[in-house]
């Protein structure tokens, strides 16, 4: 599981650390961590050209010193110097390395292999100041690697948004611990391959982290699996209420993604049961209401709904429910917040702005507020989908968990579909709410990619993909 941690609780971490250390260590530590990794990425040191962007603060100080450090091993390197003041000890130690302060920013820029962003870290307010702008810009034009220290200077650490510019780095080093932004677009999509450097703030960091991201043995310890005492009916009965004449194609999706969630059996309810029976004959379908379509023990609603009833009926029910898509139009919070039983919501961006009252733009700028603001809205736990989907529990002192495995090539129509299925089938299979949604989103997302290997896929490419991905996840 990684995890990430927002910038007081890191500062308190290494306040405690620090307290223990000599002065000055720990940037020592984090200096050679970077140095260690920049020296990776050039293969060679000794003649490398490295450009050092220092800000006033401590960032500075770490990219100085990782810069000292290189200078010793025979890179060339020069600092130019942004802010009012620069980290005294750090630009010393640059001097005394032979690095020194460059008279022509650009000049110097043009010819670089390596760029360090010290410009800001966890200490940075808003946007890049406009002197750093061209400075910034000539890096990203030159064909040096870029990389941040700590975090792409000009994002927000907590959040993720970018509110003016930013460094677009090619790599990242971090230190201590993940920060929100570096898991979470927009900023995540700034920071490129992130690379963690332990510094020993391990023990002072609370247990619980501000978001985590499941990894493949994380996923598996989810997964339900038959037993030798398991029939159709003990492994769970979703059902799936998707589908209008309008839309039958999201009703196919929305089961084929439930036939491969891990529930014993799917039934289908809504007026596209030939549509589904066709495709898939293991389906129980009936014409519905859903109250009269037989026992689930979960309920997955909405995918090409269009104004077919249901979603109050369905909410009704004293069993988990999904609600998606054209489900999520009408609904009502007061109504979701009566509920005994566990909901979940899955908007994409449009959705949850549409639920939230916002614009769109704001919910992808500030993605983890919006997606907190939603599960404590409606006491419901609410899977944002997107290019970082999020999953965030009505209990605010739980994580809010960060899906790595998401594509762009997810972006197809009705493959939304295919991940409300699959979750509704691994709610109706035990899984607790949040389990389900971030299992589900972690299996969408490889299925994904293996259908994909870089073409486009269709949705049912998606589908189709699940078992594959379920059997890399359980290795
Ligand atoms: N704490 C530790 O033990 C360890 C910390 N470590 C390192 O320290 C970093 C945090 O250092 P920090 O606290 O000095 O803040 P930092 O990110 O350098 O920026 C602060 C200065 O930048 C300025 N500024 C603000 N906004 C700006 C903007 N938009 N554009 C331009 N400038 C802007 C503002 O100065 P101003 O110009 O306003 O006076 C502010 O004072 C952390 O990320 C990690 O790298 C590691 O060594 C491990 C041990
Ligand atoms: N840029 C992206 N990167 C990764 N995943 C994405 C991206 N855009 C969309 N997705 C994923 O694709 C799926 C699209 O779902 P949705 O928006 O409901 O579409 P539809 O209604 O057509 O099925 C979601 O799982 C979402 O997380
Ligand atoms: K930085």
């Amino acid at each position: 599981m990684r995890t990430a941690y927002r910038v007081e609780t890191v500062r308190a971490a290494e306040a405690a650390l620090m307290a223990r250390l000599p002065d000055g260590a720990l940037m020592q530590r984090a200096a050679a961590g970077l140095a260690g990794a920049c020296a990776t990425i050039l293969g060679r040191v000794y003649g490398a050209r490295v450009v050092v962007l220092a800000g006033s603060g401590d960032n500075g100080g770490d990219a100085l010193y990782a810069g000292a450090r290189l200078a010793r091993r025979g890179a060339g390197v020069s600092a130019v110097l942004l802010g009012a003041r620069a980290h005294e000890g750090g630009l010393a130690a640059l001097t005394r390395a032979g690095g020194r302060v460059a008279d022509d920013p650009f000049a110097v820029l043009a010819r670089a292999d390596l760029v360090l962003d010290g410009i800001t870290g966890i200490g940075g307010r808003g946007g890049l100041r406009p002197d750093a702008v061209p400075v910034v810009r000539a890096a990203r034009g030159s064909d040096a690697v870029v990389v941040a220290v700590d975090l792409p200077s000009g994002v927000a650490a907590d959040t993720g948004a970018v509110d003016g510019e930013a460094v677009r780095a090619d790599a990242t080093v971090t230190f201590g611990a993940y920060k929100p932004g570096l898991l979470v677009d927009p900023a995540r999509e700034y920071a490129g391959a992130v690379r963690l450097v332990d510094i020993g703030l391990g023990p002072h960091l609370p247990s619980v982290p501000e978001l985590e991201a499941l990894q493949h043995a994380d996923v598996a310890r989810l997964l339900p699996v038959p037993r030798v005492e398991s029939d159709k009916y003990r492994r769970g009965v979703v059902g799936v209420v998707a589908g209008s004449a309008r839309y039958p194609g999201a009703a196919v999706l929305a089961v084929a993604g439930a036939l491969r969630g891990g529930a014993g059996a799917v039934r289908y309810v809504g007026p596209a049961g030939q549509a589904v029976l066709a495709r898939y004959p293991e389906t129980l379908v009936h014409a519905g209401p859903p109250g009269r379509a037989g026992r689930v023990q979960a309920w997955a609603i909405g995918p090409g709904l269009g104004d077919t009833p249901g979603v109050d009926e369905v909410l009704e029910s004293d069993v988990p429910v999904l609600v998606d898509a054209d489900g999520l139009r009408l609904l009502d919070p007061a109504a979701v917040r009566a509920r005994t039983a566990p909901t979940l919501l899955t908007p994409h961006a449009g959705e949850a702005a549409a639920l939230l009252g916002v614009a769109r733009d704001d919910v992808e700028a500030r993605r983890l507020d919006a997606v907190r603001e939603l599960a404590a809205r409606y006491g419901a736990t609410v899977l944002l989908k997107g290019s970082t989907t999020l999953v965030a529990d009505p209990r605010g002192d739980l994580p809010v968990r960060v899906n790595p495995t998401g594509t762009g090539w997810l972006a197809t129509a009705g493959s939304g579909d295919v991940l409300s299925g699959l979750a509704g089938s691994l709610l109706a299979a035990g899984l607790a709410a949040r389990d389900a949604a971030s299992a589900a989103a972690y299996l969408h997302g490889l299925a994904a990619r293996r259908a994909a290997r870089g073409a486009p896929v269709a949705a049912h490419d998606v589908a189709d993909a699940l078992p594959g991905a379920w059997r890399d996840v359980i290795g």
